[in-house]
C-alpha cells in the first residue's frame, strides 16, 4: 500500500455489476460468446468506459485489471516482463502439451527458446522451397474455373501440412487426403484428433480455474492419439535407417535429436510449437482473404504490385516478398483488425506497477498486487479511435504509411502487437509473414476473380459472427467466390524463378 502511495498510484475505475461477485459480467461474457461476438462486446465495454483501464472481481477470483493504453502493455510484456507469470496455463494446457516452449517458465523457457530459435529463425524455409509443393496442393483444391469455396478450412489444412514438414521433417498431406493409404488414414485420424485435443484446451481455458474439472473421454483420448502419432514420428526419424537415408535434416525432431532431448521432451516441444503456429496462420489467412474480397480496390492496388514485381505466372523468391511493402500492409491491416490471438492475461508474481490506468482520467500509475491479473487484448487496443483514428474499425492498409508525422507512426506502432511483444515475441512472426504472403499471391496469380458471396454482400465489418477459441476465427468462415477467368497461367503450378 504505502509502495503505491509513493507511486502516486490510484486506483482504476470498477466494471459495475448488478449481481453478486460480477455472475451478471460473466452471463454477459458467455452470452456474447454463445452470439459470435464476444469481442465487439468487450470492445463496447471500452467506448462505455473511456479511460485506460478498469479492474474487476470475478467469483472469488483475483481482481483483474483490463488494460488497453500500449504503455501497460509495453510493461505487462516488455520491460516489467519478469514481474508477471503465466497463472494456470501449463496445467491448462498440460495434459496436450506437457512442458514446452508455451508452457514452460524461467530457465526451461530460456533453454528452449535458445533451441528453437535457430530452428524457426534461422529456419530452411528461408529458400521457400519447404512451401512450393503445399501451395500448390492448396490450389489444386480450388475450383478449376470458377466456384463458391469456403477457404477457411482449406487453410487450416494448409497449415497442418507446412507446420507437420517444419516440425517433423515430414508432412502430413492434409491438402491430399483423397487417396485411402494406410498413411494418409493415420494423418486424418491425427488431424481429426488435434481438433478435438484443441477444442478441449479452449474449453479448459475458459473455465480456469476450475479447468481440471474438464477432462472428458473423447478429449484423453484425442492427447493420447496425438501423443501416439507424435511419438511414433520421432521413433522413426531418429532410427539408424532414417538417419542415413536422408540428406538433409530439415526437420525440428532432427534437431532435436543431435542434442540431449529425450522423446517425450521432443513430443511437447513439437506439439508446443505446432499448437503456437498452425492455427494462427491458419486465422490470418482465413480473415485477409475474407477483407480482401469485400475491399475490391485494395485488391486492385495488391494486384498491380503483385504484377510488377513478379508477374501473374512465376513463384515469388523471398526477395521478392520483401520488396512488396503494399503486401506488408495488407497483412499487418488484417492482423490489427482480426489478430488471431485476441486477449492474453498475465498473473503478477510480485506486486508490481502498471504506468496508466489509475484515477478518474486514467492518467495515474495503478498498483498490481501479487497474484492479481492484468488481461491486454490486441483486438481492442489496435480498435482505438483515440491512437488510428475514426476510421479504426475499416480496412485501410494505407493507413500504415500515410503518417507525414514520425510520432503518429510510433503510437500506431506501440498499439499493434499481434505477435505479443518483449522477450517471449512470437518465434514464427518471419515464418507466418512468408508463408500467408506466399499464398496471397498464389491465389491472386491463380484468380483474377476474387469476390464476396452474394449472401454476404453488404455485411458490415465487425458483423460477422466470430469464434474466439484458441484462436480467433470466423464462424461463418471464408466463403468467397473464385473465378480463374483469363488467368495467364491455369494449372495451379506455378514455375520458379
Ligand atoms: C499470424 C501468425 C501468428 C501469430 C499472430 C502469432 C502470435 C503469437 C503470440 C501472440 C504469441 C505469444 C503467446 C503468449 O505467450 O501468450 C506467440 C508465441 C509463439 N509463437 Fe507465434 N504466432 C503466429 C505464427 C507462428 C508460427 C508460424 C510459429 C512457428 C512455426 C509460431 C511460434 C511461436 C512460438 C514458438 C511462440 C512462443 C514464444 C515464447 O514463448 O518464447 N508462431 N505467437
Amino acid at each position: 500500500m504505502l509502495y503505491g502511495l509513493k507511486h502516486g498510484c490510484k486506483p482504476p475505475p470498477s466494471i459495475p455489476n448488478r449481481w453478486p461477485l460480477g455472475i451478471d459480467r460473466l452471463k454477459q461474457i458467455w452470452d456474447a460468446d454463445a452470439r459470435g461476438n464476444l469481442m465487439e462486446e468487450i470492445n463496447s465495454f471500452v467506448d462505455d468506459y473511456p479511460t485506460n483501464m478498469l479492474s474487476q472481481f470475478f467469483l472469488a477470483g483475483p481482481r483483474s485489471y483490463h488494460s488497453i493504453a500500449p504503455e501497460n502493455v509495453e510493461a505487462i510484456l516488455s520491460s516489467n516482463f519478469s514481474d508477471y507469470s503465466f497463472g494456470p496455463r501449463a496445467s491448462v494446457f498440460g495434459p496436450l502439451l506437457g512442458a514446452g516452449i508455451f508452457t514452460q517458465e524461467g530457465a526451461a523457457w530460456k533453454h528452449s527458446r535458445g533451441m528453437l530459435r535457430k530452428q524457426l529463425v534461422r529456419g530452411q524455409y528461408q529458400t521457400m522451397h519447404q512451401f512450393h509443393e503445399h501451395v500448390d496442393n492448396l490450389l489444386a483444391r480450388l475450383p478449376e474455373v470458377d466456384g463458391v469455396v469456403d477457404l477457411q478450412p482449406l487453410f487450416f489444412e494448409f497449415t497442418l501440412d507446412t507446420a507437420s514438414a517444419l516440425l517433423l521433417g515430414k508432412s502430413t498431406y492434409s491438402l491430399r487426403q483423397k487417396t485411402a493409404t494406410v498413411e494418409s488414414r493415420r494423418n486424418k485420424a491425427f488431424a481429426d484428433s488435434f481438433e478435438v485435443a484443441q477444442e478441449g484446451l479452449a474449453r479448459r481455458f475458459r473455465m480456469a480455474p476450475f479447468h481440471s474439472l474438464y477432462q472428458p473421454k473423447p478429449f484423453r483420448e484425442a492427447c493420447a492419439n496425438i501423443h501416439q502419432f507424435i511419438d511414433d514420428y520421432v521413433r522413426e526419424t531418429r532410427s539408424p535407417k532414417s538417419q542415413l537415408e536422408k540428406e538433409d535434416c530439415y526437420g525440428l525432431v532432427d534437431q532435436m535429436s543431435m542434442s540431449t532431448f529425450d522423446d517425450k521432451a521432443i513430443r511437447d516441444q513439437i506439439l508446443n510449437v505446432l499448437l503456437a503456429g498452425r492455427d494462427t496462420t491458419a486465422a490470418c489467412l482465413s480473415w485477409t482473404f475474407r477483407l480482401l474480397a469485400r475491399s475490391p480496390d485494395v485488391l486492385t492496388k495488391l494486384r498491380a504490385e503483385i504484377k510488377t514485381v513478379i508477374g501473374n505466372a512465376r513463384r515469388p523468391t523471398k526477395d521478392e516478398i520483401r520488396r512488396m511493402p503494399y503486401l506488408a500492409q495488407v497483412i499487418k491491416e488484417s492482423l490489427r483488425l482480426y489478430p488471431p490471438v485476441p486477449l492474453n492475461l498475465r498473473e503478477a508474481r510480485k506486486t508490481t506497477i502498471l504506468p496508466v490506468g489509475g484515477g478518474i482520467d486514467g492518467q495515474s500509475p495503478v498498483l498490481v498486487r501479487k497474484g492479481e491479473v492484468a488481461v491486454i487484448s490486441q483486438y481492442v487496443t489496435a480498435r482505438r479511435k483515440g491512437i488510428f483514428g475514426p476510421d479504426a474499425a475499416a480496412f485501410r492498409p494505407e493507413r500504415w504509411s500515410d503518417d507525414a508525422d514520425p510520432n503518429a507512426a510510433r503510437v500506431k506502432q506501440a498499439a499493434y502487437f499481434p505477435f505479443n511483444l518483449g522477450p517471449r515475441r512470437c518465434l514464427g512472426e518471419d515464418f507466418a509473414l512468408v508463408e500467408i504472403s506466399y499464398v496471397l499471391i498464389a491465389i491472386c496469380q491463380a484468380f483474377p476473380v476474387i469476390e464476396v458471396v452474394d449472401e454476404e454482400k453488404g455485411q458490415p465489418l465487425g458483423a460477422e459472427k466470430q469464434k474466439v477459441g484458441l484462436v480467433l476465427c470466423c464462424m461463418e468462415g471464408c466463403k468467397v467466390r473464385l473465378s480463374r477467368g483469363a488467368a495467364e497461367k491455369v494449372d495451379g503450378n506455378l514455375e520458379e524463378a
